[in-house]
């Protein structure tokens, strides 16, 4: 069905609302934005079901909510009766309608006899995949676009081990969407009725303790001075509330929260694009930051799943540490403290992407432990804890990736920027004490391993036009690229569609055992290499640019040529 009839079946389909026909109605003049919306349906990506909130079939309403969610049901129900009665746990963020999205999901799983726990109010990602675990349901859902823009939503979906869905999953979830005749007719149960009949639960203060309670628990040294100075933005988020309770109760008092950030606002008015990937957010950090002479600052993204910091160097000024620098510091961190106390498990893992930077993994690789890959996303980092529990071949220690998730343990299965946030405010106050900053001990690490340099970045391709042209980009790479660049030479690339990795060295093939995904790899042979991919949360094409020099300027050129020449192709690629 082409987009344009189904637009006309959203406007004459009775059971839509008056609202969402006269939304509709508004654009009936509008083709190209028609098509916008309905030329596809949102489908699940790197996390979840994510889109720009509306009318139509490629944007997130209640109606898509209702449908996403009766699919879901139809997968529980075909477990059997013990499924249904696990229930599914159901977490919100502060955007706008992620409230009323939330409780639209339990009501649709009350009606078909599924117990839902509905969080009383705003929870962040990581407590949700706690309680997955903790209440032992079957599932999951939190209504959350994470870290993108204001007018944004989405729908993450976990599974009874407390990760986000997995292809498998997300295939029958889909399967029973498209069995879904009207996505207007889906019934819920009355509120009152699900509280009755025990098929809804509003839950809160119970789990918050023990959640609390456990991220508490993973500190690793306490016995320290706690009077480093920290200044903290939840970006109006959920983050808020239990950072500062875990910080506060581990004795670090000096904690400043930006006010104008501090309270929910769907509009993350201060902040704008609120990801703090993005080192413009910090705006009123460091101001804050100045004012109060503040040693480190902490930003947490909406849903409180990232975590990203500043550290004040010698001259005052904050620095941004970027998610590969934070992850090795945190891996630093941990495995020296328990190297200390004997307590690193024979055959600990760390976990990370395709994507993300190497030294985390030549600094585990120095204390003995490995460390397995996965594609981007981190269900798929999650997954491995999942697997890696039941066939025992590792322990699972960390998970990190260049998008500043961390997650240490297993009893949160997602990035969880709470513990992200304790673990970077110990280290930091730790080093303190042997007056050394972060930035000291991200330079000691270099000096170990060798400094590695690295770029991010993206270019944002909106709609069908960008959807096309960042496709376009990928098949051009697919043919043409560097093979050379400053002197070194291209040795391997991995085209992850195919599942193919070429080695140009000795012209051999081979078939690479990870599930398709749409991403690109050329390595160099002076350790420098570059991936790129179509992101799976926002309309936008990431490249990841790292190299390894002997100094710090060696590894900067490298990181540079190869960025001019990545960009000015891709500009080229209309
Ligand atoms: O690069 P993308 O597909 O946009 O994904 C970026 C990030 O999005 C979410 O935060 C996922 O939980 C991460 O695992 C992922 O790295």
């Amino acid at each position: 069905m082409d987009y344009i009839k189904k637009y006309e079946k959203w406007i004459s389909n009775e059971n839509i609302d008056k609202i969402t026909k006269d939304e509709l109605m508004k654009i009936k003049d509008d083709k190209e934005e028609i098509e916008e919306r309905f030329y596809t349906d949102l489908s699940f990506g790197t996390a979840g079901l994510r889109g720009k909130m509306g009318a139509g079939t490629n944007r997130m309403n209640k109606y898509i909510i209702s449908m996403a969610t009766q699919a879901i049901a139809e997968v529980i129900k075909a477990e059997g009766k013990k499924a249904c009665k696990k229930g599914v746990v159901i977490a919100y963020d502060v955007r706008h309608k992620s409230d009323e999205f939330a409780k639209r999901a339990a009501l649709v799983l009350a009606n078909n006899g599924i117990k839902a726990y509905l969080f009383e109010g705003i929870r962040p990602t990581p407590e949700l995949s706690y309680a997955v675990r903790r209440l032992g349901t079957q599932a999951g859902i939190v209504v959350t676009a994470s870290h993108n823009p204001k007018d944004y939503n989405g729908y993450k979906v976990y599974w009874d081990e407390g990760s986000q869905i997995l292809s498998d999953i997300a295939a029958r979830v889909t399967e029973k969407i498209d069995e879904i005749e009207d996505i207007a007719k889906i019934k819920r149960m009355d509120e009152d009725e699900a509280l009755r009949e025990g098929l809804l639960e509003i839950i809160g203060k119970d789990i918050d303790d023990e959640y609390i309670e456990k991220v508490k628990e993973l500190s690793l040294r306490d016995e320290i001075k706690k009077d480093i100075k920290i200044v903290y933005t939840p970006f109006n988020g959920t983050g808020n509330i239990p950072v500062r309770r875990v910080l506060d109760e581990r004795g670090f008092n000096n904690v400043f929260v930006v006010k104008e950030q501090e309270n929910p606002d769907p509009n993350f008015t201060t902040i704008g694009y609120p990801n703090p990937e993005d080192i413009k957010t910090f705006e009123y950090a460091i101001k804050l930051g100045k004012e109060k002479n503040a040693d480190l600052l902490i930003a947490n993204d909406p849903d409180c799943d990232r975590m990203a910091c500043m550290i004040k160097d010698k001259k005052g000024e904050y620095i941004p540490l970027n998610g590969n620098q934070t992850g090795a510091i945190l891996i630093n961190y941990v495995l020296e403290a328990l190297k200390e106390k004997n307590e690193i498990p024979s055959n600990a893992v760390i976990v990370k992407s395709i994507v993300t930077g190497d030294l985390g993994k030549d600094i585990a690789k120095s204390y003995g432990v490995h460390t397995v890959e996965t594609l981007t996303g981190f269900k798929n980092i999650c997954g491995k804890a999942n697997e890696f529990e039941k066939t025992g071949e590792y322990t699972y220690l960390f998970g990190y990736e260049e998008s500043i998730g961390y997650v240490y343990d297993t009893f949160v299965r997602d990035k969880d920027g709470v513990i992200a946030a304790m673990l970077i405010v110990e280290a930091a106050a730790f080093y303190m004490n042997k007056e050394k900053t972060l930035l000291d001990i991200l330079e000691d690490i270099y000096n170990e391993y060798g400094y590695y340099s690295e770029d991010l970045f993206s270019l944002v391709l909106e709609g069908i036009e960008g959807k096309e042209r960042i496709g376009r980009m990928m098949e051009n790479y697919k043919k043409h690229y560097l093979t050379e660049i400053a002197g070194a030479k291209l040795t391997r690339i991995t085209d992850f569609e195919n599942q193919l990795r070429r080695d140009l060295l000795n012209e051999s093939e081979e078939e690479i055992e990870m599930k398709k995904t749409n991403a690109l790899k050329f390595e160099f042979d002076n350790d420098s290499w570059y991936a790129i991919r179509p992101s799976g949360t926002e309309p936008k094409i990431k490249i990841y640019i790292y190299s390894k020099g002997k100094n710090k300027s060696e590894a900067e050129e490298i990181v540079k040529k190869i960025k001019e020449n990545v960009l000015d192709k891709l500009h080229s690629i209309k």
